[in-house]
């Protein structure tokens, strides 16, 4: 057994290991990365890059064959940036092993020995698969296993309405095949259900079938022949099965009990600063219980633990400037509070603005005026959420995480200026939603300048 002793050890190398070590190499620290899959994680591999790649085939008309070789350069273009090669080159030493905590200071990778002053874990999440008779005997399709689609299935049957069921959903509907999504609750659940409506409606304008607050008993047959039966007798039959019912973090392997750190069936619980319960661990990204699970917010996590491995900083974690967007056709895009979360935390003191797509010159002109919004939650003169859906959502969201997180009045983003025509302009636009009363609807301006009026030669 070789020892190494080193800085930082950091286990996995998905978005939020990779910005930890690229980050703690680059300022100095000896820096051991451990990884037991492909480099780059979920998201590279099986996660954001193939899917975003398979659903900008289904938009352009690609075919599904033509899609999946897209797919596959797509993510040989990215991988050089997250390789083993570039992160040598940085200077970490890259074990290509599956690591497991022997004692709190200390981690075993095949015959490597790492004795480390501080740890990273950031395994991420696998799907979830739900304990449904029947579901373990017939080969059902995960994330991870897409990929090797060769033909496009001719009957999809999605299991689950969450983000990896709607945007799979609308791509396989585009390359021609029969699409039904049966989800327990309600589909997006999670998002403004105005905004999650209008998702909805585009993917049944589509041909996308819904089922919701379904509940699968059982699942029979083989590949190409698939049976789910629902608890009220219904039947739907299919020829492959999708399960995207949620995620698992990646934590029953790694030997926490030999490491001190707490860890729930959710995940590993850490503070804001994102220490374990062991100070000398921390914890970040899918692996985390109760956090969301997205790239940025990974790598955002990346720097607030740097902070505090590199300079003992107690940096601290915020999320309510934190982004999401789902990648449908509309795209859909939250950032900070939603209506119902704001109506609940501020009561009357909330006042909601928006504006339609339907009225930019830009989607008009480029045919994207559909159906779609921004909705903007105020708080004495400040932005407290933002939903947008419609073209794009996903880059128009960015203005007010900016906004949220720096506590801009809505005043100052009035000041901003977009070019004519854009998308861009729509956030102006929502502002002057929640101007115009205040100036045009205000009898003591209209006084005022009839005033000056009269006094004005
Ligand atoms: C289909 C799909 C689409 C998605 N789309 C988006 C999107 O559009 N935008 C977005 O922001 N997010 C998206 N996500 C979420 C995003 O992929 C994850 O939030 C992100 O990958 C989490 O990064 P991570 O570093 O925590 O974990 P991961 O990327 O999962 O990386 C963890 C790494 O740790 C390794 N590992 C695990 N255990 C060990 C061990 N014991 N020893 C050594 N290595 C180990 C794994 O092999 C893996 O490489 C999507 C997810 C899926 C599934
Ligand atoms: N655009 C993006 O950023 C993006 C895209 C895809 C995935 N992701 C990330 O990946 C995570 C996982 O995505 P997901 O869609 O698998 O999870 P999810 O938890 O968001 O949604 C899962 C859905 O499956 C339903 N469900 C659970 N069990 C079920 C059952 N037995 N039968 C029917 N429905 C069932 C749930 O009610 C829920 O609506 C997301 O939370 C997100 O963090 C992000």
């Amino acid at each position: 057994m070789k020892t190494i002793k080193t800085d930082i050890c950091v286990i996995g190398s998905g978005s939020g290991g990779l910005s930890v070590a690229a980050g703690a190499v680059q300022m100095g620290a000896r820096v051991v990365l451990i990884e037991k899959g492909e480099m780059g994680g979920d998201c590279l591999n099986s996660g954001c890059v193939p899917s975003k790649a398979l659903l900008h085939g289904a938009a352009s008309g690609m075919s599904f064959p033509e899609a999946m070789t897209h797919v596959r350069q797509t993510i040989s273009a990215i991988a050089p940036h997250d390789s083993q090669e570039r992160f040598e080159g940085l200077g970490c030493t890259v074990i290509r092993e599956a690591a497991r905590f022997t004692s709190p200071k200390s981690v075993v990778a095949g015959d490597h020995s790492i004795k480390a002053r501080r740890f990273v874990i950031a395994t991420g999440s696998r799907p979830f698969v739900p304990p449904i008779p029947g579901l373990s005997d017939v080969p059902y399709l995960t994330n991870e296993t897409l990929w090797d689609l060769s033909e496009c299935p001719s009957h999809l049957l999605v299991l689950g309405g969450g983000p990896i069921g709607m945007e799979m959903a609308q791509a396989f509907v585009r390359f021609g095949a029969e699409v039904t999504v049966i989800e327990a609750g309600c589909v997006l659940a999670r998002e403004d259900e105005e905004a999650a409506a209008v998702v909805k409606q585009a993917l049944i304008s589509e041909g996308v079938r819904f089922l919701e607050r379904a509940e699968v008993t059982q699942v029979v047959g083989q590949g190409g022949a698939l049976t789910l039966t629902l608890s009220n007798g219904q039947r739907i039959s299919g020829s492959h099965l999708l399960v995207a019912t949620g995620r698992r973090a990646n934590a029953e392997e790694l030997g926490l009990e030999h490491a001190d750190v707490d860890c729930t069936r959710d995940g590993i619980r850490t503070g804001a600063n994102l220490r374990t319960s062991n100070r000398r661990i921390y914890a970040l990204g899918d692996v985390l219980a109760d956090h969301p699970r997205f790239t940025h917010v990974a790598g955002y996590q990346a720097g607030v633990a740097i902070r505090g491995l590199l300079f003992g900083l107690s940096a601290r974690l915020r999320e309510d400037h934190i982004p999401h967007a789902t990648y449908t056709d509309p795209e859909l895009a939250q950032v900070g509070l939603t209506e119902a979360e704001a109506r609940q935390v501020h009561g009357d003191k909330l006042e909601v603005v928006r504006t339609e797509f339907s009225g930019n010159d830009r989607a008009i002109a480029t045919g994207r005026a559909g159906p779609g919004f921004i909705k903007l939650m105020v708080v004495k003169s400040r932005p407290v959420g933002a939903t947008i859906v419609g073209p794009e959502a996903g880059e128009l969201i960015a203005l007010w995480s900016l906004a949220i997180s720096t506590k801009l009045k809505m005043s100052r983003i009035a000041g901003m200026i977009a070019p004519y025509p854009t998308l861009a302009e729509l956030n102006k636009r929502v502002t002057s939603a929640y101007f115009t009363p205040r100036l045009f609807d205000n009898r003591k301006l209209k006084r005022v300048v009839q005033a000056i009026q009269r006094l004005v030669p």
